[in-house]
């Protein structure tokens, strides 16, 4: 039987920031920088965690806030925004699958985590993706994708399409109510710019 675990989740990190001014996984909550926060909560319940940055050197600057077990991969087209980082990962990761989540999104639940993974528990062999969708629109960078779809993420990246709502209009996606998935919405969260701070 196929195993229907989804053991892999990815923080997608390699922004340049421009609005918020500073690289965004650095950005200190509590006394700990976003990317720590993210990833000590995803190692609660995946086995594999990586973080996608855009380069070495960016990468340099998180060595010391990583836990060893997380893999650090680097775009392999730089500059062409998440749907590269997304691209990267689908061809690196152990599993058929994972869950894609924003460097700027500390406040993430547990709940919102292990709902994603039911959710690809009842549903993952029957789509490409599990997005979930807040008053109809999707959150792209908060969803699962199946590494069955990166050869179609490679077609639009050579056609210079970087918009990760159009890659979901292309494949086959399951939406589910983002507030079924965290009712207090915190997990959809994030901060682009300096203001967004002031909570
Ligand atoms: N690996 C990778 N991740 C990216 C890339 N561009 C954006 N991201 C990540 O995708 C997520 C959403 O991107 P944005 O909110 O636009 O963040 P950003 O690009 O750093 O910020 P701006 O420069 O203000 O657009 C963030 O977690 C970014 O780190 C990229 O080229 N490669
Ligand atoms: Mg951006």
């Amino acid at each position: 039987m196929k195993n229907r675990e989804l053991k892999s989740a990815v923080v997608l990190c390699g922004g340049m920031g421009r609005r918020m001014g500073s690289d965004k996984g650095l950005l200190v909550m509590d006394g700990r920088t976003f990317i720590e926060i993210i990833t000590d909560r995803l190692l609660e319940y995946f086995s594999e965690v990586a973080v996608v940055f855009r380069d070495s050197s960016q990468a340099c600057n998180y060595r010391d806030l990583l836990d060893s077990s997380i893999r650090v991969l680097t775009d392999e087209v730089p500059g062409v925004g998440p749907l590269g980082g997304i691209f990267t990962a689908l061809g690196r990761i152990s599993g058929s699958a994972a869950l894609f989540l924003p460097c700027d999104s500390p406040l993430v639940t547990l709940e919102f985590l292990l709902n994603m993974k039911d959710a690809f528990r009842v549903m993952g062999d029957r789509c490409d993706a599990i997005v979930p969708c807040r008053d109809g629109l999707p959150e792209p960078l908060h969803s699962i994708y199946s590494v069955k779809i990166r050869d179609h993420i490679k077609g639009l990246l050579a056609k210079n399409e970087r918009r990760v709502r159009v890659l979901l209009d292309s494949i086959e996606s399951c939406r589910l109510d983002a507030i079924s998935l965290d009712p207090t919405l915190r997990s959809f969260r994030n901060f682009n710019r300096p203001e967004d701070l002031r909570i």
